[in-house]
């Protein structure tokens, strides 16, 4: 039963968070914070992203807000720490940001990048980390199968976790699953952008052609689904954030505490990406771990990140469009 839109929309209030460094070509990320019975939820699609894709997120929004919720399994999430496409020299003063975190998420192929840039900052990320660290790659799809067999191979001496969503298909990670165990070069494959932009969440995990899926909260229909997709999937998950603010970041923490077994940190740090926050307790990583927590939005934070009204009126034109689709029961499968 949908909570009425109404009600969801009255108070609600639209931030504007700065980020440190520019991430996914964000430097400020514009979320819709609303309080429902359980405590504050969050609606933050991505700015380029349609109705029906937003939907999921809204669905997201919706049960963190006004749903049943799940009993946590866990009180602290260990995490990730996040580095975004930055010059070697820049690595170490970021990573002190995520104290305690022993992965680090490096961001590959950003558009006008070389590889070697790539193979600068993982190198940078591995000394940071130490060799008992672990450190992973996020190519967001802008690889090819032959670029990432390349790219891995030049990559080998930081011995990667796994290598996040390099190309745009399913089937060509299943292409590179395979031509990653013929060439023995022993770097796992995780799912992303097709597991939270597919219509159906499930077939990358179906296809084989996966080792582990990255799931995220908001965009896969929040905690209830993500939890049934790691289920269905029998994969190992690792639940990632939408670089929210921490009332999304709860969210994500409520979702990773829900599920058995966690064989890698989880990129709920991101709290460290953001100039500021809606509470006064953000869920910064603290000892490599973040708590499972609701956070309390603090009136005066919301006020002086306040977005422009006319963003306001836009977030909530937005989200009526998102809600039109719920309504009608047409959002994509994996909302
Ligand atoms: O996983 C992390 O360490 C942080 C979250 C993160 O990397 C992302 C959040 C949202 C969209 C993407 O830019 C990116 C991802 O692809 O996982
Ligand atoms: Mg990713």
């Amino acid at each position: 039963m949908l909570a009425p839109l109404d009600d969801l929309l009255r108070d609600a209030h639209v931030v504007a968070l700065p980020l440190r460094n520019r991430f996914r070509g964000v430097d400020v990320r514009e979320v819709l914070l609303v309080e429902g019975p359980n405590g504050w939820t969050e609606f933050s699609p991505f700015l380029e992203y349609g109705a029906a894709e937003a939907s999921a997120w809204l669905r997201a929004t919706i049960d963190f807000g006004w749903g049943a919720g799940l009993a946590p399994l866990r009180e602290r999430v260990r995490v990730n720490a996040t580095l975004p496409a930055v010059s070697a020299g820049e690595v170490p003063a970021i990573l002190r940001r995520y104290p305690g975190c022993r992965t680090v998420k490096v961001k590959v192929a950003e558009p006008g990048q070389t590889l070697a840039d790539d193979v600068a900052r993982v190198g940078a990320a591995r000394e940071f980390v130490g060799a008992e660290g672990r450190v992973r790659i996020d190519a967001n799809t802008n690889w090819s199968v032959d670029e990432t067999l390349r790219a891995l191979d030049e990559l080998a001496p930081f011995d990667l976790e796994y290598v996040e969503q390099p190309v745009p298909s399913v089937a060509e990670l299943g292409d590179l699953r395979r031509r990653i165990a013929e060439s023995g070069l022993g770097v796992r494959v995780a799912a992303d952008e097709s597991v939270r932009k597919a219509d159906d969440p499930l077939a990358v995990a179906r296809a084989g052609a996966a080792d582990l899926l990255v799931i995220k909260a908001q965009p896969l229909g929040g905690v209830a689904r993500g939890l049934d997709i790691v289920r269905r999937t029998g994969l190992p998950a690792v639940v990632s954030s939408a670089i929210d603010s921490s009332v999304g970041l709860s969210m994500g923490a409520f979702l990773a505490a829900s599920i058995p077994e966690l064989p890698h940190d989880c990129g709920l740090g991101t709290a460290a990406m953001l100039t500021a926050d809606v509470t006064r307790e953000p869920l910064l990583p603290t000892d490599g771990a973040v708590d499972v927590r609701r956070v309390e939005v603090d009136v005066d934070l919301l006020r002086r990140h306040a977005a422009p009204e006319e963003r306001r009126t836009w977030w909530f034109e937005r989200a009526r469009a998102a809600y039109a689709h719920l309504e009608e029961g047409s959002a994509p499968a994996s909302a």
